[in-house]
This record gives C-alpha cells, sequence and structure tokens, in this order.
C-alpha cells in the first residue's frame, strides 16, 4: 500500500513506494516572491540515491520488451492526470519558482502535449533494413536490421525555471524509447516536480521505472552523475554544471542543454514596431529566467534610436509585481540571482551605458532595465544575467553584428529582424548558434522542433522526435544469405 503524500512535506518515490528519506532530514523551499514556506523535499542519502539507481536498472529490463504502443499508452495517461491536476500544479509552480499563474498553467498544459505528442511520434520509431549491395566492396546477400534500443537507466536533470517541463521533456521521450529514468529535479523547482510524478504514479507507472531522488546537487550530483549504472545524462541547467557533469560522466551520451546570450540582430529596414514587441516579449517574459531569452540587442547605428525609442516605451509597459497578478516581471529566483543582475546593470553604468530605465530593486524583485550605449568591454554584453536586463549594442554594419554575436561564448538562438530574407538566410548561416528565428523572438516552442546550443550552450539535440532518438542508440543484426 503506497504512502500517501503529507501535505507540505513531500516524500520520494522510491521503487513504488512513496516515502521519508532514512536521514531524517528535509529541503525547505521559500517562494521567492513572499518568503513564505512553500512546502519540504527529501535530503537523500547516497545510499538511497544506490537504491534509486539499482531499482529502475531492475525495472526497465521488463519495460524494454513492451511494445512502443504498450509504452504510449503510459504516457496518454501521465498527460491526462497533469491536465487533472493542472491548477494544483500551476499554483505549486507560480509558488515555487515565481512565475506568473496563467505562465504556469500554461507550462502544464505545454507539457500534456509534448507528452501526449511524444506518445504519438515513438509509434512512428521504426528500424531500417540497408542491403550490403548498396556498397561497392558490399555484398547484396548481406542485410542489416537497424533497430533503436533504449540505453537502459537515463539520469534526467532539471533546472528550476521550467519545473514541470523540462523535466517531463527529459522523462517523456526516455520512456518511450524503453528506457527507465532517475529523476533529479532542482531542488528549488522539486515540489513541483513531485507533483508531475504524482501524476505519473497515478497514471500506473511501474514500479521503479521512474524514480524520484529529491536533494542538493551540490551534495549527490557527483554521487549521481558518477554512478556505474547510470547509462544516459540528460541535464539543464548552467553551463558551468553542465561542463563538470560531462568532464564527470565516462562513456556514457550526455545531453546538455546549457546557457545563452541571444542577440537580436536589427537591420535597417526592420519593422521597428514588431521587432520591440518581439524583443521585449523575447528578453523580459518569466523576468529574463530563460535560456532562450533575447539577452542582448545589436542594432544598426541609423536606426537605433527609432528601435530604442519603441523598446523603452514597451518596457516601460510591462507590468511589474507578484505572480499571483500575472506580473510579468516578477522577483527572482533568489537574492543571489538578483545580485548578479544587479551587478552587471552596475558595471554598464560605470563604464558608460545609459539606462532608460529606472534601476530599481525590492529584494528579488529587480525592476526591468533597458540599458542603451552599451560596449563590448561592460561585462552585460557576454555574461548572461538570466534577469530583466536587456542591453542595446549600436553597431556600424552588419559585419560587426555578427562579430559580436559569434565572439560569445555561448551559441543557443539568435533573432534577426529585417524585410529581407535573402539578407536574414545569408546572416543566419554566418552566426554560431542552434537556431536562427527570421523575424520571431528567440524561443525553444514549438517542443516539436529540433532544439540545441553549440559552444557553451550545449550538447546533442532536443526536440521530441529528436530526443526520442538521443534516448535511442542503434543496434544492428546483419542476415548473412545464400551462405553454404
Ligand atoms: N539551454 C536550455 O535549454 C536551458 C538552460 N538553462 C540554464 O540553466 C541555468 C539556470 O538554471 P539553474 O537551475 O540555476 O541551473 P543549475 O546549473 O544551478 O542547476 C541545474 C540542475 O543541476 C543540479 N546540480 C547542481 N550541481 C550539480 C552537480 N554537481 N551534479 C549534478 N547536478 C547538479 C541542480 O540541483 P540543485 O537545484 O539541487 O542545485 C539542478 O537540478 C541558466 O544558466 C540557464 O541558461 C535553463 C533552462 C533551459
Ligand atoms: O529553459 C528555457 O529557457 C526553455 O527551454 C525555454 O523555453 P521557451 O523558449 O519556450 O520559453
Amino acid at each position: 500500500m503506497k504512502a500517501e503524500l503529507i501535505a507540505n512535506t513531500y516524500q520520494l518515490l522510491l521503487n513504488g513506494e512513496w516515502k521519508e528519506t532514512s536521514s531524517g532530514k528535509t529541503i525547505e523551499n521559500l517562494s521567492p516572491s513572499d518568503n513564505m514556506p512553500v512546502g519540504a523535499v527529501q535530503a537523500m542519502t547516497e545510499n538511497e540515491v544506490d537504491l534509486a539507481v539499482a531499482g529502475a536498472k531492475t525495472a526497465q529490463k521488463d519495460w524494454a520488451n513492451r511494445s512502443f504502443s504498450e509504452r504510449a499508452e503510459l504516457l496518454y495517461a501521465w498527460a491526462d492526470q497533469l491536465l487533472k491536476m493542472k491548477e494544483e500544479i500551476a499554483e505549486t509552480i507560480m509558488k515555487e519558482v515565481g512565475k506568473g499563474y496563467s505562465s504556469a498553467e500554461k507550462e502544464v498544459v505545454r507539457t500534456a502535449d509534448f507528452i501526449k505528442y511524444t506518445a504519438e511520434e515513438g509509434k512512428r520509431i521504426h528500424g531500417e533494413l540497408i542491403n550490403g549491395g548498396n556498397f561497392n566492396a558490399g555484398s547484396a546477400n548481406k542485410l542489416a536490421m537497424v533497430q533503436r534500443k533504449p540505453f537502459g537507466v537515463v539520469l534526467a536533470i532539471s533546472p528550476f525555471n521550467y519545473p514541470v517541463n523540462l523535466s517531463a521533456s527529459k522523462i517523456a521521450p526516455a520512456l518511450i524509447a524503453g528506457n527507465a529514468v532517475v529523476f533529479k529535479p532542482a531542488t528549488q523547482g522539486a515540489i513541483s516536480g513531485t507533483l508531475m510524478i504524482k501524476a505519473l504514479d497515478k497514471a500506473g507507472l511501474p514500479a521503479g521505472l521512474v524514480n524520484l531522488v529529491t536533494g542538493k546537487g551540490s551534495e549527490i550530483g557527483d554521487h549521481l552523475t558518477t554512478h556505474p549504472s547510470i547509462n544516459m545524462i540528460n541535464f539543464t541547467g548552467g553551463t558551468e554544471t553542465g561542463e563538470a557533469i560531462s568532464r564527470k560522466a565516462s562513456m556514457i551520451p550526455v545531453i546538455l542543454e546549457l546557457g545563452g546570450k541571444d542577440p537580436a540582430i536589427v537591420l535597417n529596414d526592420a519593422n521597428f514596431e514588431k521587432a520591440a514587441e518581439d524583443i521585449v516579449a523575447g528578453a523580459f517574459s518569466y523576468s529574463g529566467q530563460r535560456c532562450t531569452a533575447i539577452k542582448r540587442v545589436l542594432v544598426m547605428d541609423e536606426v537605433a534610436d527609432a528601435l530604442v525609442d519603441k523598446l523603452k516605451e514597451k518596457v516601460n509597459a510591462l507590468k511589474v509585481g507578484a505572480p499571483e497578478d500575472n506580473a510579468v516581471v516578477t522577483p527572482l529566483i533568489n537574492g543571489k540571482a538578483a545580485d548578479v543582475v544587479q551587478q552587471l546593470v552596475d558595471d554598464a553604468v560605470v563604464k558608460g551605458a545609459t539606462a532608460l530605465t529606472e534601476i530599481k530593486r525590492a529584494g528579488n524583485l529587480v525592476y526591468p532595465v533597458l540599458l542603451d550605449n552599451v560596449t563590448v568591454d561592460m561585462e552585460v554584453a557576454w555574461k548572461e544575467p538570466f534577469g530583466p536586463v536587456l542591453p542595446v549594442i549600436r553597431v556600424k554594419n552588419i559585419e560587426e553584428a555578427v562579430t559580436i554575436a559569434n565572439e560569445s561564448e555561448y551559441g543557443l538562438q539568435a533573432s534577426i529582424f529585417t524585410k529581407s530574407v535573402e539578407q536574414a538566410i545569408h546572416i543566419s548561416n554566418e552566426l554560431e548558434t542552434g537556431t536562427v528565428q527570421i523575424n520571431g523572438k528567440t524561443e525553444r516552442g514549438p517542443d516539436h522542433f529540433p532544439f540545441l546550443g553549440v559552444k557553451g550552450s550545449g550538447l546533442g539535440v532536443q526536440g521530441i522526435r529528436n530526443s526520442i532518438e538521443s534516448a535511442t542508440r542503434e543496434k544492428v543484426i546483419v542476415l548473412n544469405m545464400n551462405q553454404g
């Protein structure tokens, strides 16, 4: 008989049982917006991590033998349960990570859609037959049957900013592909992650197939990522953490979705109204706490004034305040995050940037900052603020814009605003990023598009089909015909 979740102290899910950690320790999460307790999660021990990995390894054997359509049934049921818990989960996301309620609700719906699409796409995954005669030195008597096989146990580590979507987008593709999952949510975000797993459990999750591991990354992270029975890691989070994981993980595939410094390049012939609208939405939604946020504007000198006027008008119109009121700019995840933004702004202003909005902070709440005349000697031109600040760098020409864009250590996405599609495609080809958006803001979705970062922004490709393929390896069986 499974124990029910205790109100406000959330249990871990280990091999089919909701329970408390033997460490007796919990971690309390306070809301970033009002500092009120949201609840507490279990601080698991290394021994419990071992049990979670071992249990997943055992459960995976039976799961891998089920057909894609049987596995899809679990995912459909999971999506249904998530939608049934939509309000509860959205409210928890809102409180736990300070996201506006309607954005939190959209995250839950988007996640249910993601899971359903994953189930459908999984059913379309099939192997390949290759005839040996297609190669000069080969023989038509050889036939390769190429199948897709799961890796085994996938370790899914997610960040705070989309505690449900960026968790399910790792778990669902891994499951449909026949893997088991050990899921380690971000500590601030772990309650939302727990509710999402509760929905999966209600959907009929086989014991051990997904084990929920809570605890601080700094305490149990290395034990998890170097565990000999983990067969693949799918991580989203900061570049520093991701790079460290990729160095430690030995001889297993690693997918990394890391930070970004996405530029919006605005050419002379752009529609400034549309560009400003997209740039402000791209830069400030969820207070800029998105890897894909627009994090700098590179605008041609001749038209900079026209664009900046519109940016200023729109930034001043942003709703700032509480997540309960659906504000766009809400308190950042913690005080340290607000300090980082403040330090970047201060550095820029000291070095001569023009602040076009009032620089104001109340605890974690950083009011939106628009900085004009930013130059490349300022930290804000290069560092990821993960907060509500938008630097505008005025450039002489397209070549300078491309050079500054590419000098970044990151390479997630970029936007180009222009009426000339040819020009946009030419520039797109020059940019060292995973994706370029022409006349639109940088963003991950729709979630079935391939999503990847280059350089310090990541490794591997996500996007539903890509994520399923990334959670599998090829297995080749060669049939040698007419032998003897
Ligand atoms: N490219 C992309 O798609 C995305 C990138 N990001 C990036 O993520 C960052 C913000 O997210 P944030 O949650 O603060 O990122 P962090 O890197 O701080 O944390 C991400 C996850 O890693 C865990 N972790 C921490 N240390 C270790 C360790 N040694 N071993 C294993 N896991 C560990 C964290 O656990 P714990 O919380 O317990 O510390 C958390 O679950 C930004 O840089 C942002 O750009 C965010 C979303 C999407
Ligand atoms: O973590 C992130 O920032 C997300 O992957 C971005 O998703 P979005 O572009 O849809 O907000």
